[in-house]
């Protein structure tokens, strides 16, 4: 038990937006300790006593400016991190949303962690992605409507 004690890292929680405009969704490069310059979709750690879908407007405004419109949950997954310099485990929460105004262009509000925003469409995604994202994509995920 204790070998576990003490490499046992933290466990947090992600909610990750899947946000669509017409047949695209957005992506940006991520620069972060965390799969630094690899495409992810806009995401941020959940703070305490936010529901996911207040966590998914606020990460986006703070990252994009852009203003969700509705939004709703699509799935969730369990991501280790073990071959990172601290140890850590994300439960991901994937929620899709859409723009309450589709005419909004994201703005790279935090050029620190993000070489800038782009919309892609899912079936020409650019590469590399990171690897939480890419996990779900090879497993089927699509958060387009069917
Ligand atoms: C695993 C990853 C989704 C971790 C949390 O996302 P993030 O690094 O974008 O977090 P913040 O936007 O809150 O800084
Ligand atoms: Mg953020
Ligand atoms: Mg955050
Ligand atoms: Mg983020």
């Amino acid at each position: 038990t204790v070998v576990v004690a003490e490499t046992a890292g933290s466990i947090k929680v992600a909610v990750v937006v899947c946000l669509l405009r017409g047949q695209n969704v957005l992506l940006g490069r991520r620069r972060s300790s965390l799969g630094d310059s690899t495409f992810s979709l806009p995401s941020g750690h959940l703070e305490f006593g936010e529901s996911f879908e207040e966590c998914a407007a606020r990460e986006l405004k703070e990252e994009t400016d852009l203003d969700i419109g509705k939004i709703e949950l699509l799935t969730v997954t369990n991501n280790l991190f073990l071959d990172e310099a601290k140890p850590s485990q994300y439960v991901a929460v994937f929620m899709r949303a859409v723009l309450a105004d589709p005419r909004q262009e994201p703005q790279n509000i935090e050029p620190e962690f993000c070489d800038g925003w782009g919309w892609y469409e899912w079936d020409n995604l650019p590469k590399p992605l990171f690897w939480p994202l890419d996990n779900v994509v090879q497993d089927g995920f699509n958060p387009f409507p069917t």
